[in-house]
């Protein structure tokens, strides 16, 4: 695949930077800082605050396991470092060769007062009225119709959008809508 492929598609034309503020919580073991989820976007560079830990993702196990063998892994913040999440658009044109994480934020427990901070860049096709009906498929080269038949129907990034928010944070991915059925 050329190495601007993703570029090209437009996959980075539209980046929307949203902070997220975490007041202390009294009693951070009843809720979340942030429920479970996956990004709606092609990729996401996140900040995390320096010295606050809080988000966490889901590992072990693909999609159709045991989800008993799922454990949410702490992603401690490293100062200095960037996370970068893959989204549900990137697996849907990756074909489901780059996955995207689920991830959460436990409340903030601090008892010193201080809030918690992070950045996110979401990295999201333009969606201005000229590129908003591009349609976004799993990419050509790494679909084979033998060896790996395309998983995902192609969408417009709004249609995807509407379908994600649409249905709420109920802990299914919302990719799974757009799974094709199996041959
Ligand atoms: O606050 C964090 O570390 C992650 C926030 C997040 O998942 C998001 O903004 O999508
Ligand atoms: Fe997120």
């Amino acid at each position: 695949m050329a190495p601007d492929r993703l570029e090209r598609m437009g996959c980075a034309d539209g980046v929307v930077v949203v902070g997220n503020y975490y007041p202390p919580c009294p009693e951070p073991r009843r809720t979340l800082g942030t429920s479970r989820h996956s990004d709606p976007a092609f990729l996401t560079v996140l900040l995390q605050d320096y010295d606050m830990p809080g988000l966490q993702v889901l590992v072990g196990g693909e999609e159709e396991e045991d989800e008993r063998r799922q454990a949410w892994a702490d992603v401690p913040p490293v100062p200095g470092a960037l996370v970068i999440n893959v989204g549900d658009l990137l697996q849907l044109v990756s074909n489901g060769r780059l996955r995207s994480v689920e991830h959460r934020v436990v409340a903030n427990g601090s008892r010193d007062g201080r809030a918690r901070v992070s950045v996110a860049a979401f990295c999201n096709a333009d969606l201005s009225a000229r590129t908003a009906a591009r349609v976004y498929g799993p990419i050509e080269e790494l679909v084979s119709s033998s060896s790996a038949p395309p998983l995902y129907r192609s969408v417009t990034v709004p249609e995807f959008l509407s379908h994600y928010d649409g249905k709420g944070l109920d802990g299914r991915p919302a990719l799974d809508y757009f799974r094709l059925p199996r041959a």
